[in-house]
């Protein structure tokens, strides 16, 4: 007899609803979504303004409860989890990247990357040493091993979304949610960084899911989803 082994989607979202209080009613901004993401793919979100992506992604990362269906992350359901118990898995399997590097102006690039360990409560000296190899294993991986000294001030645009991108996979996440991480960078720096989060997704297995109008960066990605009015349709390629 042969052992199968299957190992659980790093996103699962099933019939998904959620309504937004507004007025005396409810605003509907998912409606009925479901979708599973897998270790090492690079899925792209798209869809006009108000469509409900930002919504799908604050479920996904466990940030909103929906008002009804399911979301498992790496094979847990956050529904089950207490808020100490899911604030725990935000922190371990789920990384965001958001437009704007939201990085710490005082701090040097490989400062930012070993701050995300001591935030998650190691501060012995073994693991402060393990997160300085990491640091500068990720920072030369997105091309900044020669600027890891600099400060956010110091950077370029793209460069500071890079360290972005290094600090989000310093914890080696499932899930790693990216919503429009290009959309303040000029074409070239858009498709580089697109490249590097097609690359750095296969290499981590991580599953990424990244909302984007830039149509270009999909031919850069494995599958396509696309919201319009809180539903989602989507293809793989
Ligand atoms: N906190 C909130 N309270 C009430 N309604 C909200 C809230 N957040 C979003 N909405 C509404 O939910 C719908 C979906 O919004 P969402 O931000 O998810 O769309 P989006 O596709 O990310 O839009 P964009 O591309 O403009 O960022 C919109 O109609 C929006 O006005």
């Amino acid at each position: 007899m042969t052992a199968t082994t299957t190992t659980a989607p790093a996103l699962r979202v099933s019939d998904a609803v959620l309504d937004y209080p507004d007025g005396d009613g409810a605003l509907r901004a998912l409606d009925e979504v479901s979708l599973e993401l897998h270790a090492g793919t690079l899925t792209a979100l798209t869809g006009p303004s108000g469509s409900g992506k930002s919504s799908l992604l604050a479920v996904a990362a466990g940030l909103i409860c929906p008002t009804s269906g399911s979301v498992q992350v790496a094979g847990r359901e956050l529904a089950g989890l207490a808020q100490a118990q899911r604030t725990r898995l935000r922190g371990t399997q789920v990384a965001v990247v958001f437009q704007q590097p939201n990085l710490l102006a005082s701090l040097t690039a490989r400062e930012q990357l070993e701050l995300t360990v001591r935030l998650h409560g190691s501060t012995d000296r073994a693991a402060r040493r393990q997160a300085r190899r990491r640091a500068e294993e990720l920072l030369d991986r997105v091309g900044l091993a020669d600027h890891a000294h600099r400060r956010p001030h110091q950077l370029s645009g793209g460069q500071r979304q890079r360290v972005n991108i290094a600090r989000a996979l310093m914890g080696s996440p499932a899930l790693l949610l990216a919503d429009e991480p290009t959309a303040a960078l000029d074409q070239e720096r858009s498709a580089q960084i697109v490249e590097l989060l097609a690359s750095l997704t296969r290499e981590a297995g991580t599953a990424t899911l990244m909302v984007t109008h830039d149509e270009s960066s999909l031919e850069r990605t494995d599958a396509h989803l696309r919201m319009v009015d809180g539903r989602l349709s989507g293809q793989t390629r």
